[in-house]
């Protein structure tokens, strides 16, 4: 049974993907609530107010998945997840349109002064000529970031007959040329906006992208907006620049630390706020909520999420064509593993034909996850494996070739390690399915999976008869046996497949027979 915590006030209605199913029970609380146990739960919902640190999730060993009813991820430590291996998923576009008219809404508000004014009215006064504005009309609205939240924007500022200058590295001519936006420098929306306004995610560039220095550039009399994120205007230096005029106004919605408490902006009266309710409202919430409630339940079905923060984004059409690459690049991994169980520096794959047509660095990490599998400790799997090889000292390569030996896509692992080579090739079959067509330099074909011997030994004669002999002996079935040679009286291999895994008594006694050389049991 799946454990699911859903903290935050996060919109119940929009949980019902996770309601009533069979294998999942839902906790609506938080991760301090008493009746829950944190250790246990497998999947943790938040907005903006909890923390997801790298303490919390220490004390949450079973987490696979946090899953964002929102944009922002900067109160989850991504790194942190990536490092464990678990998947950070939000909901990007559900609450686009409720921020971006939130943000509108605020800017009208400052400019016509409607909290003050309204303030006034209710306690009885009637100061008509205290709260004269200004137009929106005709002013430039500058606009940094230029995502979701800053394009609906930018398309509301031109409705009310705004010039809108754009500040976004990432953006290309042809968008803002679709959006009638005009793209600059970050010093042009500085030097020319009337309004500027951040749509940006907070980051190491953005984090007090205005502050003392670049606030100066702007236009005295210059109003501005942080419907994104506390931090990227630095609040100290907004203060000071309200308090000496040269900021006529400030309107935000979130703030460094929230709530803010006895804060310098909010003495001033210049400075509109709201607390952090761009996304508040029923249709965003609605839309978050079933979003990343989507999201956990397809990963709890085992497949692919839309919009993990941590792992390629893949359609269910792509999916589908990388789905038996990666069941086979896994169990290769493992295979790798098993049958070479040294140490090793190096591990390279190598794609070819329809399977280098794929987005290959996700298989990498699906045959590094298997490779590690029986190896280490901690769950290894898509989000975190390179980070494990780096740290393990394992240098990861990709290759593309053209030669596909024959067969329509192959993948070639080859592990390198004190001076000993070991590879391993596999092909995905339409129809038929995957075999490992490789091993060690043996052409050999076998199907991965299930409970398989490796036996290495002299291509002498009677050898395969022993082994069958004492497996039958011990009343053991074998289901499948493939054997390999390079040259005759040689080395030879030979693949064995059995219904049951075979016990290590029974490996021993294999073993012992004459001209084995090696033997390793391989579960799939
Ligand atoms: N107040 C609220 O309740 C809400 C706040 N937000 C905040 O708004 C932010 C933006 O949301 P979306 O538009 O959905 O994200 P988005 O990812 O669509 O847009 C962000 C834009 O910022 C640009 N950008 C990144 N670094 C930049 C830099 N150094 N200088 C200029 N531009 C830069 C990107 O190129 C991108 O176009 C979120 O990261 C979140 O923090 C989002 C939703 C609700
Ligand atoms: O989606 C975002 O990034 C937001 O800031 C919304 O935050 P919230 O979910 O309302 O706490």
């Amino acid at each position: 049974m799946f454990q699911v915590l859903a903290a935050d006030s996060i919109k119940e209605e929009g949980l019902q993907p996770l309601l009533e199913q069979p294998d999942i029970q839902l906790h609506i609380g938080s991760i301090d609530s008493e009746n829950i146990d944190i250790q246990k739960i497998d999947a943790l919902l938040v907005r903006s107010a909890t923390k997801v640190t790298s303490e919390l999730l220490d004390r949450m060993p079973s987490l696979k998945i946090v899953g964002r009813a929102g944009v922002g991820v900067d109160n989850i430590d991504i790194a942190e997840a990536t490092k464990r291996g678990i998947i950070v998923v939000n909901a990007p576009d559900g609450n686009t349109i409720s921020t971006a008219e939130h943000t509108f809404a605020m800017m009208a508000a400052l400019m016509r002064n409607i909290p003050q004014a309204h303030s006034t009215v209710k306690k009885g006064e009637w100061k008509r000529n205290q709260f004269i504005g200004n137009e929106l009309y005709g002013k430039t609205l500058g606009i940094i970031g230029l995502g979701r939240i800053g394009s609906e924007l930018a398309k509301r500022a031109r409705a009310f007959g705004m010039s809108v200058k754009v500040y976004d590295p990432f953006l290309t001519k042809e968008r803002a040329e679709i959006l009638g936006v005009q793209l600059s420098t970050f010093d042009e929306v500085l030097a020319e906006a009337d309004i500027i306004t951040v749509h940006t995610p907070l980051t190491k560039e953005t984090k007090g992208l205005l502050n003392e220095r670049t606030l100066s550039q702007t236009k005295k009399g210059v109003y501005l907006l942080n419907c994104a994120r506390g931090g990227i205007i630095d609040e100290m230096a907004l203060a000071h620049f309200i308090e000496n005029g040269h900021v006529a106004g400030a309107a935000l919605d979130v703030f460094e630390v929230e709530p803010p408490g006895d804060h310098p902006l909010l003495k001033l009266d210049s400075v509109i706020v709201t607390p952090h309710l761009g996304a508040s409202t029923k249709e965003a919430q609605l839309n978050v909520a079933t979003q990343v409630a989507r999201e956990i339940r397809t990963f709890f079905d085992d497949k692919p999420v839309a919009n993990s923060i941590n792992l390629p984004a893949m359609s269910k059409e792509i999916y589908e064509k990388i789905q038996p690459f990666h069941q086979l690049a896994k169990e290769m991994g493992k295979i790798v593993s098993e049958c070479h169980n040294k140490g090793i520096s190096e591990l390279t794959a190598t794609y070819s034909g329809t399977a280098a047509e794929l987005e290959t660095s996700f298989l990498t990490k699906a045959l590094l996850a298997g490779f590690f599998e029986n190896r280490i400790d901690i769950k290894v799997n898509e989000v975190n494996a390179i980070h494990i090889a780096k740290e393990r000292g394992i240098i990861v390569g990709e290759k593309v070739t053209g030669n596909s030996y024959g067969y329509a896509n192959t993948i070639t692992i080859t592990a390198r390690g004190d001076g000993d080579v070991f590879t391993a090739r596999g092909t995905f079959i339409e129809h038929y399915g995957p075999r490992i067509v490789n091993l060690d330099g043996f052409t050999i074909d076998f199907h991965p999976s299930g409970n398989l011997l490796y036996i290495q030994h002299m291509d002498r004669p009677g050898v395969i008869g022993h082994v069958g002999k004492v497996l039958g002996d011990h009343g053991v079935n074998i289901a499948t046996m493939q054997v390999g040679r390079k040259e005759a009286g040689g080395e030879a291999i030979m693949v064995l497949s059995f219904d049951k895994p075979l016990s290590d008594d029974m490996i021993v006694k294999l073993e012992s027979l004459q001209d084995i050389v090696a033997i390793n049991s391989i579960v799939l």
